[in-house]
């Protein structure tokens, strides 16, 4: 696989990361941070029926289902079967978030990064490039991700944290156009950072750059990246901004 370099003049200002299968290892989700939700979904539903996070992700579940009158049981067995099929509904990443910030907080759960990540990060925002962060993890849950690494509070080397809620389905070029907007910054001179070639196009259709990470052993390695350019890591990727040239 070639490294890729984006040196050319004002190539990037901004990189916007994902973190399932980009930043961070599938397996760690699924394996520790799933089976944790799992478990407490029935907790949070019961003992927090009135928090209005709660609810409105509740009635976000019912409308999903189409069953304005589910009970908590219902929505329970919903969450846990788009769990077993990793489907990225924004309630139960809502719900997961609650469950995963606690945790977090708690001490019971610490972040992973692949190894090349952290260094990569911390050198491009060394260089002035704005790091934030587009994934189906809702935002709570980004935030305590990357508040409580294996090195520590991270949350200072990111800018602004975007989640479906906020921003929209991943797929859909028109929620990149939204963060574009929202950031103030150029398409072209921003880059997005994805596993799912589904996301790089949606990204590339709003104007911008795209480059795939294919790590061995993630979900989509075999499948590729379609045209977009290729990384196995971030080291392969060089980037640098108009004011360092
Ligand atoms: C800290 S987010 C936890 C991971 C998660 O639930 C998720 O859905 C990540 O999806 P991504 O869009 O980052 O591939
Ligand atoms: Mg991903």
């Amino acid at each position: 696989m070639s490294a890729v370099r984006y040196d050319a003049v004002g190539a990037v200002d901004a990189v916007v990361l994902d973190i399932e299968g980009t930043t961070s290892a599938t397996g760690f989700v699924v394996d520790v941070l799933y089976p944790y939700s799992r478990s407490r979904f029935g907790a949070l539903l019961s003992e927090r029926s009135t928090d209005p996070e709660v609810v409105r992700a509740v009635a976000q579940v019912r409308e999903l289902i189409g069953e304005p009158e589910a009970d908590a049981a219902r929505v329970e067995r919903a969450l846990n079967e788009w769990l077993d099929e990793d489907r990225k509904a924004t309630p139960l990443k809502t719900l997961q978030g609650l469950i995963w910030s606690e945790g977090f907080a708690r001490g019971d759960l610490v972040s992973h990064f692949y190894d090349d990540v952290l260094p990569a990060l911390r050198r491009w925002h060394a260089a002035g490039i704005a790091l934030h962060v587009y994934s189906s993890g809702s935002v709570a849950a980004q935030r305590a991700w990357f508040a409580s690494s294996p090195e520590g509070d991270l949350l200072p080397l990111v800018g602004e944290l975007y989640d479906t809620e906020n921003a929209g389905p991943k797929q859909e070029a028109a929620s990149y156009r939204r963060i574009t907007e929202a950031l103030g910054v150029d398409a072209g001179r921003t880059l997005f950072l994805s596993d799912r070639p589904g996301e790089l196009d949606a990204a590339r259709a709003a104007g911008w750059r795209t480059v795939g990470v294919r790590r061995p052993g993630e979900p989509y390695y075999e499948q590729g990246v379609g045209e977009h350019p290729e990384a196995g890591t971030f080291d392969e990727i060089t980037l640098s901004t108009r004011s360092t040239l």
